[in-house]
């Protein structure tokens, strides 16, 4: 589904990622895990075309997308949930929601499962996107991603910031996004048990690189946790 091939990515003179090479299947969730600054972010927006590519390729779908804009790429089928949300405050749930559909032509009908995931969205449909709590609006973000039915689903860090109940319920939600087997979901995450519990496949960076990559039924006997509190 998405193969990135030794990708180099760089702010000015420091080099931020330094060769990484993997792969995210559909159906299945793959966790990015890192501490502080280690270039998760980075590398999303590499993927997303908001930073320009120094080196490597980018190729999803069977299509080399290493070049294409960000505007492309969702048009392509990626959906992206920014770390911090980013969702709109000053429209409503309902508008916000559109806004997700405005790359799809034709797309007017915000899809009835976004409401299925994600209930208290229906109930707050006219409410302002910034009247809502931090977790509403994770559900959000999440929600506009999905509604132009995505092929891969990025998301940095919903749980930042975010109440446990809230975290349960987001949890849940890309549970059952994988299991529909129609998507691919890449997950970067700070916090360890929420990663492991969703986790098919784990990465985890240091510095730009991968130190550890495997399954996430072995992430416990890895030692990812223990890396990760170095
Ligand atoms: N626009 C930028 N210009 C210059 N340096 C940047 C820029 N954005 C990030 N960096 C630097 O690149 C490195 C990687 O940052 P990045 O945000 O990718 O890390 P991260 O792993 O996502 O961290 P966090 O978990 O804090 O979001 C950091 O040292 C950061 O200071």
């Amino acid at each position: 589904m998405l193969k990135v091939d030794s990708l180099h990515q760089a702010y000015g003179g420091s080099h931020i990622l330094r060769g990484l090479s993997f792969t995210v299947e559909t159906g299945k969730v793959t966790t990015l895990l890192g501490r502080n600054g280690v270039g998760k972010t980075t590398l999303l927006k590499s993927l997303m075309g908001l930073v320009r590519t120094r080196e490597g390729s980018i190729t999803f779908d069977g299509r080399d997308i290493t070049h294409l804009p960000p505007h492309a790429r969702v048009q392509a089928g990626i959906g992206y949930v920014p770390q911090g949300r980013e969702i709109f405050p000053r429209l409503t749930v309902a508008e916000n929601l559109l806004m997700g559909l405005a790359t799809k032509p034709g797309g007017t009908r915000i899809p009835e499962r976004i409401f299925d995931m994600f209930p208290v969205l229906k109930q707050m449909m006219h409410r302002r996107g910034g009247d809502l709590s931090g977790g509403q609006q994770q559900q959000l973000a999440i929600g506009r991603a999905l509604a132009m039915g995505p092929k891969l689903l990025i998301l940095d860090e919903p749980t930042e910031g975010i109440q446990p109940s809230i975290i349960k319920d987001i949890e849940r939600a890309i549970r059952t996004l994988a299991a529909t087997g129609e998507m691919a979901i890449l997950l970067v995450e700070q916090y360890y048990d929420f990663a492991e519990s969703l986790a098919d496949q784990y990465l985890l960076m240091e510095r730009g690189e991968f130190i550890m990559r495997g399954r996430g039924e072995t992430m416990q006997q890895d030692g990812v946790r223990e890396a990760l509190a170095v």
